[in-house]
């Protein structure tokens, strides 16, 4: 990768500069913002990123490595509190400190959701955020890298050209090649009745397909917002990016009786700093932390910032509510020894060397390859008829208009793909330890509209007199299977897991397995192993979903756009200005008001691009 040369600059220097924008966080879509807002060269563009700025750590840039950079100095290794829907467990969280954000440490799938993801946004009231309305945007985030015929026959690496962008800064492109258990997935897909969908970004992504992945065509490296948005505008005389500076407030003043965002404070090698604005704040923090600064700048539910020692200055009870996430299984299999995975590589130098030489000189090889076996099924492909029937009978009567608008997707459940399966060789479970010698495979189940909905705030301020501050790690409660709707998160969780491992007892998939290891099979496990001995007969995963579900590393909401409930419901508006406050927008994921079928990088790169469009709109106002 040909790196321009970046410049630097002190906070001091910074906070001298007059910023008609003040990004707060170069992650994904700060990234996208900053690139589109200083294309116009009258416009001052500051970002601050709390992590540092790197190009070439291979634990980001190499494609095959994906997963290495968790708890290590690039994620801010956040934990869940222990969770009652999990038998206590906390789980950690992963995020992304480093210029590009979680984009720089994420898996790289690039999925689109469906149009009825989009659509049930704009049925909330959020005006311009249905799928057509989208569109655009999606496009414009994306050059597509169209696979050859011959690449199509052999890897089924379809698309539809009209559903992709031609000119945008995220390359999207299918692997060279990719790994056994890959090359069985659509034939056991299909066997079971789950087509292989060829044109998986046009609305529909239901069914089998191998996905595309936002990696760099030429070089086989990552491409992130820091790689793909901020690289190619990091030149440009009016953007600045001032990295390892955390943003501690949102400086709000009251003008004409209305609290308007004037700057931020931040802290950078242990000093305090002000950086002040003219036109917006745009609060790109991400899931865990736009509400935590919102909050610790006076704005969210007053209970909890007055316990936390924070003045009240905008009251608004749903600052970081409506938490949802994706959760996710890990089913795992003895594959046949002939087979190599990420797991061998580590541990055979001459692997790991052979692996290495096929990515330097051909960018090829297990370091180009990730995982791409996907498939979307929605309930009624996967649970029994009368299971389902059973199941949906207790669906919660809504609360509120957001949850009227999510359950009707239960009820016409079959368009979307409520639960998405991938299968991937090596150990993917935290929990399964794995024996010297063995290759494993994992099936991964994850759920795709949750009704289990949690909260991520501030804590209350501990006994001393200071008031709650950033480095205060925010209090994050998924309330995963909690509650009503958390019940029957968990119920479609337990039948759903019985597909996944049909899947891996399906040919030409089974004949790579040699047996399942996590749980055991019922040959292989204890007579009291719950399990595989069910009082049912037939497999009951009750016990093992609860023990080992984990998070998919999805969490949306927690600063939802409001539609037509407004600030009862909502922290932004459709144009993502945060209610209450002049000058203050946010743009990340925090602001989906319902998840998507979907892995959400794109669509979050797509309302980055969204939001610099209204916000150069609103600037001719
Ligand atoms: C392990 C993992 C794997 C994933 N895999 C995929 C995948 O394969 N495909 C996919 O589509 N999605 C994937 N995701 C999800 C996806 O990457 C994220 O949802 C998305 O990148 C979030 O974008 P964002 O803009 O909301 O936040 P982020 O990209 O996280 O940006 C927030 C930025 O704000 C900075 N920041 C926070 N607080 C402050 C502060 N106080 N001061 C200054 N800066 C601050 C952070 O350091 C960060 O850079 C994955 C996520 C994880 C964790």
């Amino acid at each position: 990768m040909t790196i321009p040369h970046i410049p630097s600059i002190t906070p001091s220097a910074f906070s001298a500069l007059k910023f008609d924008y003040l990004i707060i966080g170069g992650g994904t879509a700060g990234l996208v913002l900053a690139a589109r807002l200083s294309t116009h060269s009258t416009i001052t563009v500051g970002v601050i990123e709390a992590g540092p700025m790197t190009f070439n750590d291979p634990i980001i840039t190499v494609p095959g490595r994906f997963g290495e950079s968790l708890g290590g100095r690039y994620d801010w290794q956040f934990e869940t509190t222990p969770q009652p829907g999990l038998n206590g467990r906390a789980l950690k969280w992963p995020r992304g400190k480093v210029l590009g954000g979680t984009s720089a440490l994420n898996f790289m799938t690039w999925t689109r959701g469906n149009k009825e993801d989009y659509d049930a946004w704009k049925e909330l009231g959020n005006e311009g955020w249905g799928w057509d309305d989208l569109l655009p945007y999606f496009k414009k985030t994306e050059t597509l890298h169209q696979s050859t015929p011959e690449h199509q026959a052999q890897h089924q690496s379809h698309f539809d050209a009209e559903h992709h962008g031609t000119e945008g800064p995220i390359t999207s492109i299918y692997s060279k090649e990719y790994s056994v258990p890959h090359q069985h997935w659509h034939a056991t897909l299909n066997s079971l009745g789950l087509e292989t969908n060829k044109s998986h970004f046009s609305g529909s992504n239901l069914g089998a397909f191998t996905t595309l992945t936002s990696v760099d065509p030429t070089t086989r490296t990552r491409v992130s917002a820091a790689t793909a948005y901020y690289l190619p505008s990091a030149e440009r005389e009016n953007l600045h990016v001032l990295t390892e500076a955390t943003v501690q407030v949102i400086l709000l003043e009251t003008k004409n009786d209305e609290y308007v965002a004037t700057g931020v404070g931040y802290a950078c090698n242990g000093e305090k700093f002000m950086a002040k604005v003219s036109h917006e704040v745009i609060l790109c923090a991400g899931s865990v932390q736009s509400p935590q600064l919102l909050e610790l700048s006076g704005i969210g539910r007053p209970e909890i910032l007055e316990a936390a020692g924070i003045p009240v200055k905008v009251a608004n009870p749903n600052v970081g509510k409506n938490l949802q996430d994706h959760m996710m299984t890990a089913m795992v299999y003895e594959l046949d020894s002939t087979l190599i995975g990420p797991a061998e590589l580590r541990t055979n130098p001459i692997l790991a060397e052979a692996a290495e030489k096929a990515y330097k000189t051909s960018q090829s090889g297990m370091y180009a390859m990730l995982p791409c076996a996907l498939s979307y099924a929605s309930l009624s492909q996967v649970i029994p008829s009368p299971t389902l029937s059973s199941i949906l009978s207790h669906l919660p009567p809504a609360e509120t208009n957001r949850d009227q608008v999510l359950e009707k997707q239960f009820v016409d459940g079959k368009k979307r793909g409520q639960i998405e399966y991938i299968f991937d060789i090596g150990n993917w479970s935290p929990y399964f330890q794995r024996e010297e010698g063995k290759v494993y495979g994992t099936m991964l189940m994850m759920l795709q509209l949750p009704l289990s909905k949690g909260c991520i705030h501030i804590p209350p301020k501990d006994h001393a007199p200071r008031p709650t501050e950033i480095n205060n790690n925010p209090v994050i409660n998924p309330k995963y299977f909690q509650g009503s709707g958390g019940a029957l998160d968990f119920a479609i969780m337990t039948h759903a897991q019985r597909f996944a491992d049909k899947i891996c007892s399906t040919k030409p998939l089974s004949t790579l397995i040699r047996k399942r290891v996590f749980p055991l099979e019922a040959k292989e496990a204890s007579p009291f192993d719950p399990v595989a001995h069910p009082v049912t007969g037939e497999e009951d995963f009750t016990d093992w979903v609860r023990n080992y579900t984990t998070t998919d590393w999805h969490p949306i909401g927690t600063c939802a756009m409001g539609g037509y409930t407004g600030d009862r419901a909502g922290v932004v508006d459709s144009r993502l200005r945060v209610y209450g406050v002049k000058g203050l927008r946010i743009a990340d994921a925090s602001i989906m008001p319902l998840h998507i079928c979907a892995h959400p990088q794109a669509t979050i790169y797509a309302i980055g691009e969204k939001a610099a469009s209204m916000i150069l709109e609103d600037r001719l106002k």
